[in-house]
């Protein structure tokens, strides 16, 4: 798909103002920052780096291998210096590539060798988050944090002659399927001590085989409590139980929802609630679907319920933002407009080749796109201000971009 005319096309993704929703730090790691890091403990005996060269390297990965590569990128992370250097190396990525905010999630860790606490790894995050050089940031909400984090201020430079491209960046704190429910509340209460510092929802992610609903359900419950926005990992593995039990407590948004069944997709669509973060390369390549055309994307999107297209861990799955909007407008763009939902694969790809072929078109239009990835506003936990300056950002991007 790439190369040639397409190209125009990938580079239009880029340019488009992108907002990314569904973002994990550590799976967000550069591999390059990774081999160094590898390298560095390969030297101090800690690991074998020959053997995790391969692994860090590798392609395709299944869901299962996936959570083997977290604990390895777990092991080269902990320390607070490298958890601010992957911050920032993170942030600065996304915006590269004109991701206008980012809602950056990430699982605060108590390593007791490393003198961590919870508290003190967010410390390492936000001061990855301050030593963003490369574009202003915009992240502080209010004031100062009572957990005694040093003064915060905004990093945009306010009447700086050269204007530099700003991105705004929001925390959501992730609760590890393999917490305790006192580790869960724990998580909640900083997410609430951190408000001041961007922290604006939390999220269950984790190996969708580990742990039982009843021990996170308190701390999401105290969560709705204090008025914290939730969104989870639904659906990964076909739990019906705990899909049911998810959307009982009506999160405000869902990520994935690979295996949801029709009754459920019924009640998702019905309460007209979750926002679906869609993370097709993540999907491909764990093999929730074994083909792109199977994916659930152009349903939702037909049925115009809330999508927004996310990378999970571009990081992991070598992917980018734009390269999600690529995939969809060039995947979905034919099916959407012109082809029943129930197609087989064959049809699709059929159709979709003649047509591509005999008009040149690439798939979603170009108004389409700008307005998926504008939609994505309303999605975000950001306040009512933020929302406002990034619709002011799409409409200066609109004469640019479309027509
Ligand atoms: C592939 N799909 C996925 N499904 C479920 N959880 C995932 C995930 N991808 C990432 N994570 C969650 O995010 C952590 C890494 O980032 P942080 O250490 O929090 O920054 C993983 O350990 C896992 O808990
Ligand atoms: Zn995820």
């Amino acid at each position: 798909m790439e190369g040639g005319g397409d190209m125009g096309l990938m580079e239009w993704c880029r340019e488009l103002p992108k907002i990314e929703l569904h973002a994990h730090l550590n799976g967000s790691v550069r591999d390059s920052t990774l081999l160094e890091l590898a390298k560095d403990l390969g030297e101090k005996g800690v690991i074998a780096f020959a053997d995790v060269v391969h692994v860090i390297m590798k392609n395709g990965r299944s869901l299962p291998e996936c959570f083997k590569l977290f604990d390895l990128y777990h092991l080269l992370t902990t320390d607070h210096q490298t958890v601010t250097r992957i911050t920032k190396e993170v942030i600065e990525d996304f915006a590269a590539e004109n991701v206008v905010y980012l809602e950056l999630r990430t699982t605060p860790k108590k390593n007791e060798a490393k003198g961590m606490t919870k508290c003190s790894y967010m410390k390492a995050v936000i001061d990855g988050i301050r030593a963003v050089d490369t574009v202003d940031v915009d992240f502080v909400t209010s004031g100062t944090s009572n957990v005694n984090c040093s003064e915060a201020t905004p990093l945009n430079c306010i009447g700086s002659p050269i204007k530099r491209k700003k991105i705004y960046v929001r925390l959501l704190l992730s609760i590890d399927r393999r917490e305790t429910t006192a580790a869960a509340l724990e998580t909640v209460n900083l997410a609430m001590d951190l408000k001041n510092f961007g922290v604006v929802g939390i999220d269950l992610s984790g190996n969708p085989v580990i742990g039982e609903w009843q021990t996170f359900l308190p701390a999401l419950k105290h969560a709705k409590e204090l008025g914290l926005p939730i969104t989870l990992h639904c659906g990964e593995v076909p739990n019906h139980k705990e899909i049911q039990a998810m959307l009982d407590i009506c999160p405000q948004r869902i990520g994935h929802a690979c295996f949801l069944v029709e009754e459920e997709w019924k009640r998702v669509k019905f309460l007209k609630i979750p926002v679906v973060e869609i993370c097709l390369t993540s999907n491909i390549r764990t093999g929730r679907f074994s083909s792109i055309y199977d994916h659930f994307f152009a349903d939702l999107y037909k049925a115009k319920h809330q999508v927004a297209l996310c990378t999970d861990d571009s990081g992991l799955f070598s992917t980018t933002l734009s390269n999600e909007f690529y995939l969809a407008a060039s995947t979905f763009g034919v099916s959407i407009h012109h082809l029943s939902l129930q197609s087989k694969h064959i049809i699709w790809q059929v159709l979709h080749k003649i047509y591509w072929v005999v008009s040149s078109y690439t798939g979603l239009n170009k108004d389409e796109m700008f307005l998926l990835a504008r939609s994505a506003i309303q999605s975000t936990f950001a306040d009512d201000e933020v929302k406002h300056e990034l619709t002011k950002i799409y409409d200066d991007a609109a004469n640019r971009l479309i027509i």
